[in-house]
């Protein structure tokens, strides 16, 4: 009766309490948890369940009379009908509404009264009086996806506080250290010929070589996870064009190192005729060599007159399968040998062609354990105390870059606290609007130089200059020095072949057994960003980093050129990631107190990338479909709360659209951005979100899907104009295509309303209609690629009917059930 609220009521539980109760409950009959504690709390959310006896009820609500707000208690107080009849009457007439008869084509049971073929009647008859305010869990849900990019906002801010910016002087390093400057082992990492082309390769090989630095401090190692001898063949020739290459970078002062690079690109024209003539020279020899290298490509293997002229080729004869092979390691080229001198009688760097050990009974442990390897067949064969690697598709563009950042090791004050220098991962391949957001910009020109500011960035793979000890495990301490050999100590005694041997040990998988590489020294296994792992435990221990962004660009490599390679990148990034915060490692407490603050939410920032997937899908599924129910899940244009939910989205566009104009970036690059990390969000991060959670519990392997770095005719012409290459049906697109097809269906049937029954309907939904537009808006390459292209790169027409059935599907289910 209470004059504001009693008129909602439907019935009022009273708990159900017993008089055999004994004080320690043997049987926990008294219910005390549902009935002290857990009825009271759904009384907080609606009321309690109708349990039975014990219940008041509404005579109205119990007949099936729905809830209106209009509804008023409106009782009688006298007894009129029954005043009239006489008792026996009366008793006739009750008796009979107690007939089965009379329940027949009634809605008793049903829609009236106590619901029957339910053994808890009371219970569901109670669930139909909570009132219905259509939306309030979904509100509740939009509200934590809110507060999630809301904290998830706070974690990308750590990354923009305070950027820094290094510049090093290489010339002053010469001048003061040029006799003591270190070793340098460059260790370059292939695993598939088919989709690594050796050409590619040897070309990264090459410009690693030509660096400008002491020939006979730089070593630079191949290790060729596939044992391809392609790759091998590859680098044979390679290892006598670099006689030509490397002296004729010298004199010309050629950049990029990189032959194929160099003579793709409009080189500076001439008008010495002398080098004019050797440049002919060299690009002749070049094309020769590719053209070699092509033909036992096409081949599939090398002729066996080839193979019979090396030694090395030898070394394939107890091959039997990919991943059942002896070491392979060739010293191709080394100092002490009288062939390995270039043209000009100079030495040549060391180079060594690896193919470590595998066997089906252990782990390979993908690159990590390729980089494990290298470091210990590097340390017998020369030790340097620096290490750059490099994925085998990035080439040096700059041959300063190993001096400037050797500048950031050697600094008198600093530089012993450094365990490496990251380079920024350009590509080559780069549209103006970077169609797939592949250039990562915002990571590279901003996030890492804010990560600068805080301890270091993170280590992420190629194009990182790293000092040996830090990597083999070393705890950084305050005591500790640089103190770097430079001259080749270990080698001098033993001959090549001995050499040779030595270090195919140091290769096998045997080597590793019941140590703690991977665990303790090395690069950490059982991750999929290994980099990323490593990096962070490095700094862990005390050591600090430096990112190290030259002007002109240091690598160049090939970014992935089609839509679904660049999600399954991701999605082995953001599984990766996600598994650092499964595992001890996560930054939040492993990082705590170890590195500051700002690195920790800037580690957290990558890590949770999976974590955004459902938040994401949330809101775009959502809001869409209460479209088509015509329910208001956002503030309406007259609330108050209108204002700062505008403002808050409109501001956080802006100023990520200033961000990326500022980082040098297009409008329509930014556009195609915000696609792309839509995209990512939705599917490489689900899929990676699910791989991770599969395998934390054992039922999925760890896997890792190399990023192919060969672009076929067509899909190259498409990537230049920029137009989106789908090509096959992947369960990653499909999803896209379905969330694309579900909104666009949500918002065409706004539309109708709207024209139908006038503006007032989007009036009301403002937001919601928005949201859907914009996620229709960005979504048209899709809709494209599903419904007007011809060429290759469309989508499959299974993918339109599937993601159709299943966007059509999900309407109108929602509809049905809601
Ligand atoms: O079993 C394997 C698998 C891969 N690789 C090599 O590892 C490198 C990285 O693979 P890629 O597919 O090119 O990775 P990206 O997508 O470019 O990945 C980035 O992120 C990776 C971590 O996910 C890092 O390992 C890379 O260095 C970094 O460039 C390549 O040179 C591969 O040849 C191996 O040597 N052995
Ligand atoms: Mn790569």
């Amino acid at each position: 009766m209470d004059e504001e609220k009693g008129h909602e009521i439907a019935f009022v539980q009273c708990p159900q309490h017993y008089e055999n109760f004994t004080r320690n409950d043997l049987y926990g009959s008294a219910l005390t948890i549902y009935q002290q504690l857990q009825l009271h709390g759904a009384d907080s959310c609606g009321g309690p369940t109708y349990i039975g006896c014990g219940c008041f009820h509404r005579r109205e609500s119990l007949t099936g009379r729905k809830f209106s707000y209009q509804y008023k208690n409106s009782w009688k107080t006298e007894n009129d009908q029954v005043a009239e009849r006489s008792l026996d009457e009366l008793e006739e007439k009750s008796k009979s509404l107690t007939s089965c008869a009379h329940e027949e084509t009634t809605l008793r049971g049903k829609e009236m009264g106590l619901k029957y073929g339910c053994a808890v009647e009371d219970v569901i008859t109670g669930f139909k009086h909570v009132p219905k305010d259509g939306g309030r869990w979904v509100w509740f849900g939009l509200l934590a996806a809110e507060l999630w990019f809301g904290l998830y906002y706070l974690l990308t801010q750590a990354l923009r506080w305070n950027l820094v910016f290094r510049q090093p002087f290489p010339d002053r390093l010469s001048q003061r250290y040029e006799d003591r400057l270190p070793k340098v082992d460059i260790f370059v990492c292939t695993a598939d010929p088919e989709i690594e082309p050796p050409a590619m390769v040897v070309n990264t090989v090459l410009s690693m070589m030509a660096y400008d630095y002491p020939t006979e401090k730089l070593t630079v190692y191949l290790s060729d996870d596939a044992a391809s001898e392609v790759t091998f063949y590859a680098m044979l020739l390679a290892s006598d064009f670099v006689k030509h290459w490397v002296p004729f970078c010298k004199r010309f002062k050629v950049e990029p190192t990189s032959p194929g690079a160099y003579f793709r690109q409009d080189y500076p024209l001439t008008s010495d005729a002398s080098r004019l003539k050797q440049l002919g020279h060299i690009k002749k020899l070049y094309e020769d060599m590719e053209k070699r290298i092509q033909n036992v490509v096409k081949l599939g293997q090398v002729p066996e007159e080839v193979r019979s002229n090396h030694k090395g080729f030898s070394q394939w004869n107890s091959y039997s399968s990919l991943r059942d092979h002896d070491t392979i390691l060739q010293i191709l080229l080394d100092k002490k040998d009288p062939n390995s001198k270039d043209v000009e009688g100079s030495v040549l760097p060391t180079l060594v062609y690896l193919a470590r050990e595998k066997r089906p009974q252990y782990h390979h442990n993908f690159k990590a354990g390729a980089m494990n390897a290298l470091i210990r067949v590097s340390s017998k064969i020369s030790n340097g105390d620096i290490i750059l690697n490099v994925d085998c598709d990035m080439y040096s563009n700059n041959s300063q870059s190993l001096r400037g950042a050797l500048c950031f090791f050697m600094d008198e004050e600093k530089g012993h606290e450094i365990a490496f220098v990251q380079c920024p991962q350009h590509y080559e391949n780069f549209t103006r609007n970077d169609l797939y957001g592949s250039a990562l910009s915002i990571y590279q020109q901003l996030e890492l130089h804010g990560a600068d500011s805080w301890g270091g960035p993170m280590y992420i793979g190629s194009g990182c200059f790293h000092r040996r000890e830090s990597l083999m495990g070393r705890k950084f301490s305050y005591q500790y020095k640089n103190n770097w050999k430079t001259e080749n100590e270990q080698v001098a005694e033993t001959s090549l072949d001995e050499l040779e041997e030595k270090s195919k040990a140091l290769a096998s998988c045997a080597s590793e057994e019941n140590t703690l590489w991977g665990k303790e020294m090395g690069l950490k296994y059982g991750c999929v960003v290994e980099d990323v792992i490593t990096g962070l435990t490095m700094q862990c221990q005390g050591w600090k980093s430096v990112y190290y962004n030259p002007q002109r660009k240091a690598f160049l490599g090939v970014a992935p050129n089609t839509l679904p390679q660049t999600l399954v990148q991701h999605k082995r990034w953001s599984e990766g990631h996600f598994q650092i915060v499964l595992s001890k490692y996560n930054s939040a407490w492993y990082g705590h107190g170890r590195i500051s603050i700002g690195l920790q939410m800037g580690y957290l920032r990558y890590n949770l990338w999976a974590a955004n997937c459902l938040p994401t899908l949330y809101y775009s599924i959502i809001p869409s479909l209460y479209l088509l129910k015509g329910i208001s899940l956002f503030p309406q244009v007259s609330s108050p709360w209108f204002i700062p939910f505008t403002c808050v989205t409109l501001v956080a566009s802006v100023y990520s659209l200033y961000e990326f104009l500022w980082i040098g970036g297009t409008i329509k690059g930014w556009w195609n951005y915000q696609r792309i990390w839509l995209y990512k969000k939705s599917s490489s991060y689900l899929f990676g979100f699910i791989d991770t959670t599969l395998k934390q519990i054992g039922l999925s392997d760890l896997s890792f899907k190399i990023t192919p770095k060969v672009v076929e005719e067509g899909v190259s012409q498409r990537f230049e104009k920029e137009v989106m290459e789908f090509g096959d049906s992947s369960p990653m697109v499909t999803l896209l295509a379905t969330l694309a097809m579900l909104n666009l269906f949500c918002f065409l049937r706004v539309l109708k309303d709207a024209i139908l029954s006038g503006l007032g309907v989007i009036q009301t939904m403002i937001i919601q209609v928005l949201l859907c537009g914009c996620y229709v808006l960005i979504s048209w390459p899709l809709y494209e690629g599903l419904f007007l292209r011809k060429d290759n790169g469309r989508l499959p027409s299974s993918v339109a009917v599937k993601s159709i059935a299943l966007a059509l599907s999900a309407c109108v289910l929602f509809i049905a059930l809601h």
